[in-house]
């Protein structure tokens, strides 16, 4: 039995229904408030072991607060937040520290000592549990060896790259086999093409280990890439959460619908510049489908039953947990003054969300 389950058991703490096997993080209307300003409102969550969960939220939206309360660094005013089936909110600040070897943490800018080499960097974790030397050290290999960087065991974080440095990070925060791995916008000082290596590295980690990951982020990219399921944070309160793609295909809030506009194909600025509200030459569609529908032969069918009614101005078909997402953009004749109406019944028919953005000379 660890120290955490261990804390459990005296505690009694467990939420009524539920399965302490299978629930890491369950948050209970968890609220946090500074002078009049809530912080978090009211946040009610569960993550499941070996679920990615991204959390994703504008500045001030509350997702570091969330996280300092998920780790105990800051006391919540209100709610319960049980991980692996223990109220942590109800815990003294001496009970909290073996639980909070349960929580490992990655951060933005990394926070390893740049005194320390790497591989007393990944066993800190293990020398402050009071792990002997000789276990800490095969311990730090085995990590190094888990994120890529066997060979740079001896060397200081001075020389390595942002990404090599976020893989001792990664190495460090799983050094005492954690149940849960915070991510607190690990990826957001990296370039894209290093966020790409790290976010496959924590799917492999989480594929490997069967660990579960709170992604905490601004970019809708992180959680597109791995996340099972998204939160979506606006001043203190979840507006939205479901799996990345249904939440995806059907935002239900302005606030969904402007983060997830940073990864669908937006009309091209010389056109959009272009467009007026004024009848024109051409009306010019915005079509987003989803499922069957994305990868179906639409435009094939439409043009076969309206010919020459439209043509084809930017766009293409994405993918989001083998879930097709498509959206086009199409410029259609106006000379005809009720074809765009009907393009946009014969798209909608077929489960197409049709908008006309305006009008092109
Ligand atoms: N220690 C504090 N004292 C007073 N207000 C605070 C404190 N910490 C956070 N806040 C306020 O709580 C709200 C949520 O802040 P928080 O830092 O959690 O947001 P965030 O989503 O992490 O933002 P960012 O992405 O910019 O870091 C903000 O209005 C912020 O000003």
């Amino acid at each position: 039995m660890n120290s955490f389950v261990s804390a459990t058991a005296i505690k009694g703490h467990a939420p009524p229904g539920t399965s302490e096997s299978d629930e890491i993080v369950r948050l209970v209307d968890v609220r946090r408030r500074f002078g009049t300003n809530p912080a978090l409102d009211g946040i009610s969550l569960t993550a499941r072991r070996g679920e990615i969960v991204g959390i994703i939220g504008r500045s001030g939206a509350g997702k570091s607060t969330l996280i300092r309360c998920l780790n105990g660094l800051e006391r919540a005013d209100n709610g319960e937040i049980y991980i692996e089936g223990c109220n942590i909110a109800s815990l003294s600040e001496n009970e909290l520290q073996p639980l909070r070897r349960r929580i490992g943490m990655i951060f933005q800018h990394f926070n390893l000592l740049s005194a320390k080499t790497v591989e007393d960097n990944v066993a800190l974790p293990l020398k402050i549990a009071g792990v002997a030397k000789a276990g800490r050290l095969m311990r730090a290999r085995e990590l190094l060896e888990l994120v890529g960087l066997a060979d740079k065991a001896k060397a200081y974080p001075s020389v390595l790259s942002g990404g090599q440095k976020q893989r001792v990070g990664i190495a460090r925060a799983l050094a005492a086999r954690p149940a849960l791995l915070l991510s607190d916008e690990a990826t957001s000082a990296l370039d894209p093409e290093t966020t790409r290596s790290i976010l496959a590295l924590l799917k492999e980690i989480n594929r490997k280990l069967g660990l579960t990951i709170l992604l905490i982020t601004h970019e809708m990219e992180v959680v597109r890439s791995i996340a099972d399921r998204v939160a979506v944070i606006d001043k203190g309160r979840i507006v939205e959460e479901g799996p990345v793609w249904q939440i995806f295909a059907n935002p239900q809030t302005e606030i969904t619908a402007s983060l997830f506009s940073t990864i669908r194909p937006q009309l091209p600025e010389h056109i959009a510049e272009r467009l007026s509200q004024i009848q024109g030459v051409e009306a010019i569609l915005r079509v987003d489908l989803a499922g069957p529908a994305a990868q179906g032969a639409l435009f094939a069918e439409l043009s076969a039953a309206l010919p020459h009614s439209f043509r084809l101005v930017h766009g293409g078909i994405d993918h989001i947990h083998n879930q097709p997402f498509a959206r086009f953009f199409i410029a259609v004749p106006t000379r005809d003054a009720t074809l765009a109406a009907q393009v946009t019944d014969f798209l909608t028919a077929r489960s197409a969300r049709v908008e006309v953005l305006g009008y092109d000379n």
